[in-house]
């Protein structure tokens, strides 16, 4: 039998690809297709009812409103087998739930890509050059009695100015190419992980390349203070997650230049609206351009960022271009008829359901794996160890830093000493001191843990001092390793209390390990124990909502 698919908002065969290729797949027997008719978003209580009658496999739905969550897909039952949004955006979709069921996910990233980066720049012009404000001068007839005068209507200019472009992935990137044409003079971005480079794989457009052939200085801020402090215009592109939702909040804000101004294409949340709107009421930002807004599409004309002149609010039209559409509804439908299994089909954009922290903990296991099998089988060579350890803190950097957002190690410390979560304000000079002390600290210990094993080595060696052993960048493992090499550097089974996430495993005899993170901060005692294919919960200890949670990979 044909597998059922449920469409969750009508596709028009006439402009929209997808539409016709699902027609045809009805048509030619290939799905049993159900579809909800209305051109208004899908009755909750129709879906469920309708997965309730069983035997659905694929279900193509949309970004507004339509939440795929526990109680869905227990509608659905095990039957279900592909859950395909229409939308590059999948915060709407529970993914662990998916994950825990086996239903697989797609997106669709790609077909958008341009037209929202179109409408990033576009809300950069509109907030910069005052273009809300001065069409709803024109339209309440104000022109007449606002004559000329030098200051009228000014904004700031985009020529010489530093664009900041939060989440740097396909439309952060476009959307700064589409800039370049207005003779920005600098782009600062980031990623998830502040101060890291943008991969060149990740290089979609060869943005890097276009921005130097521009004269464009391009290059990762070192943190998300710095973007705040230097950027003329902040774009924010970066998916929701819950490690984003508020990033831009009052604190952000606070740093940021009162000639700057913020534009929104990512999710509403990401922003937190309070905060912004004070921050435009005070003037202390020049303006802001938003196509989305937490809480659409519930955002009426007495929404206080609508009736906020320096405010632009547009509707969530990122993606709307025909062109635009038409693509994600193909690669909506493409992602659904692969994932049922529909001959001639396949994915255009699968998610991995791969959870984070999982992700992080797949990235630092082989150079885990190596530097056991250094200190296991050579341990006369102290001076490998010792490169092992140092390759080793290197490759853990990424995860260290991760960490600290995923259990919001700062706000845990600041919680610890009595402080607001929203620290940075309420951090005194004698808190700064003794952050500092406790850095200076770790830094001493690392120091001493260096030459302690620098001493140890001597005397392994019958006193002769290994520094004169000299190094040999041609014997140095460690100089040739790349990706694929780490990838299949082989790992041995490690250590049952590494599996579980305890930390490393305990240094050789007179070698400390780099345990304590930089700025002094330790990784709290973990508080859990998982399986090798379950994930590890933060722990909850501060309430859900206080928690920050596992950071996006952009
Ligand atoms: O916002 C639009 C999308 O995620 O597709």
């Amino acid at each position: 039998m044909a597998p059922k698919v449920i469409l969750t908002r009508p596709l028009d065969p006439t402009l929209l690809e997808g539409g016709a290729l699902l027609d045809r797949a009805e048509q030619d027997g290939k799905i049993q297709l159900v579809r909800w008719t209305q051109d208004k978003p899908v009755d909750r209580q129709w879906l469920l009812d309708e997965l309730r009658k069983g035997g659905t496999e694929g279900l193509v739905c949309m970004h507004n409103g339509e939440k795929i969550d526990d109680e869905l897909l227990d509608a659905a039952g095990p039957s279900l087998k592909v859950i395909a949004t229409m939308s590059a955006g999948y915060d709407h979709v529970d993914t662990a739930a998916l994950k825990k069921r086996g239903v697989r996910l797609g997106s669709t990233p790609d077909a958008l890509t341009a037209a929202t980066a179109d409408v990033g720049a576009m809300l950069v012009l509109m907030a910069s050059r005052r273009a809300g404000e001065s069409v709803r001068a024109v339209i309440d007839g104000k022109w007449p009695s606002m004559p000329w005068n030098p200051l009228l209507l000014c904004g700031q200019s985009l020529k010489g100015s530093t664009v900041g472009i939060l989440g740097f992935g396909k439309i952060g990137q476009l959307t700064l190419k589409r800039l370049l044409g207005f003779d920005v003079s600098r782009c600062l971005y980031s990623t998830s992980r502040p101060g890291v480079a943008l991969d060149p794989s990740k290089d979609y457009f060869n943005t890097l390349a276009t921005a130097s052939f521009h004269g464009v200085e391009i290059r990762p801020a070192e943190s998300y203070d710095e973007l705040a402090r230097e950027c003329d215009f902040l774009v924010t592109c970066c998916p929701l997650t819950p490690s984003t939702q508020g990033i831009i909040g009052a604190s952000f804000l606070a740093k940021m230049k009162p000639t700057a101004y913020l534009v929104n294409t990512a999710r509403g949340p990401v922003v937190d609206s309070d905060a912004l709107l004070a921050a435009l009421r005070e003037k202390r930002l020049a303006g802001a351009g938003l196509d989305v807004v937490t809480g659409e599409p519930n955002i009426g004309a007495d929404h206080p960022l609508v009736l906020e002149p320096s405010c632009v609010v547009l509707p969530h039209i990122g993606s709307a271009t025909v062109q635009a559409r038409s693509g994600m509804s193909r690669d909506a439908v493409k992602n659904c008829l692969a994932g049922v299994g529909v001959e001639g089909f396949e994915w255009a954009n699968e998610v991995p359901l791969v959870l984070e922290h999982r992700k992080l903990l797949l990235t630092i296991q082989p150079a885990v794996g190596q530097y056991i099998k250094e200190s296991d089988t050579n341990l006369a060579t102290d001076v490998a160890i010792a490169r092992s350890k140092r390759f080793l803190r290197m490759m853990a950097q990424p995860f260290e830093q991760s960490t600290k957002s995923l259990w919001g190690i700062e706000e845990i410390m600041d919680k610890q000493r009595g402080l607001d979560p929203d620290r940075s304000a309420d951090l005194n000079e004698d808190d700064i001191a003794a952050l500092q002390a406790e850095a200076d600290a770790a830094a001493a210990h690392d120091a001493m843990a260096d030459e302690e094993a620098a001493l140890l080595a001597t005397e392994q060696n019958g006193g002769e001092d290994v520094a004169m052993q000299q190094y040999d960048p041609e014997d140095d493992p460690y100089q040739e390793i790349d990706d694929a090499a780490l990838a299949s550097m082989a790992l041995p089974d490690l250590p049952q209390p590494l599996l579980g996430f305890q930390g490393l495993p305990p240094p050789p005899p007179g070698m400390q390990l780099p345990m304590q993170m930089d700025e002094g901060l330790p990784i709290p005692p973990p508080q859990f124990n998982f399986g090798e294919d379950e994930l590890p919960i933060p722990p909850k200890q501060y309430g859900e909502d206080e928690l920050p949670q596992p950071p996006p990979f952009l």
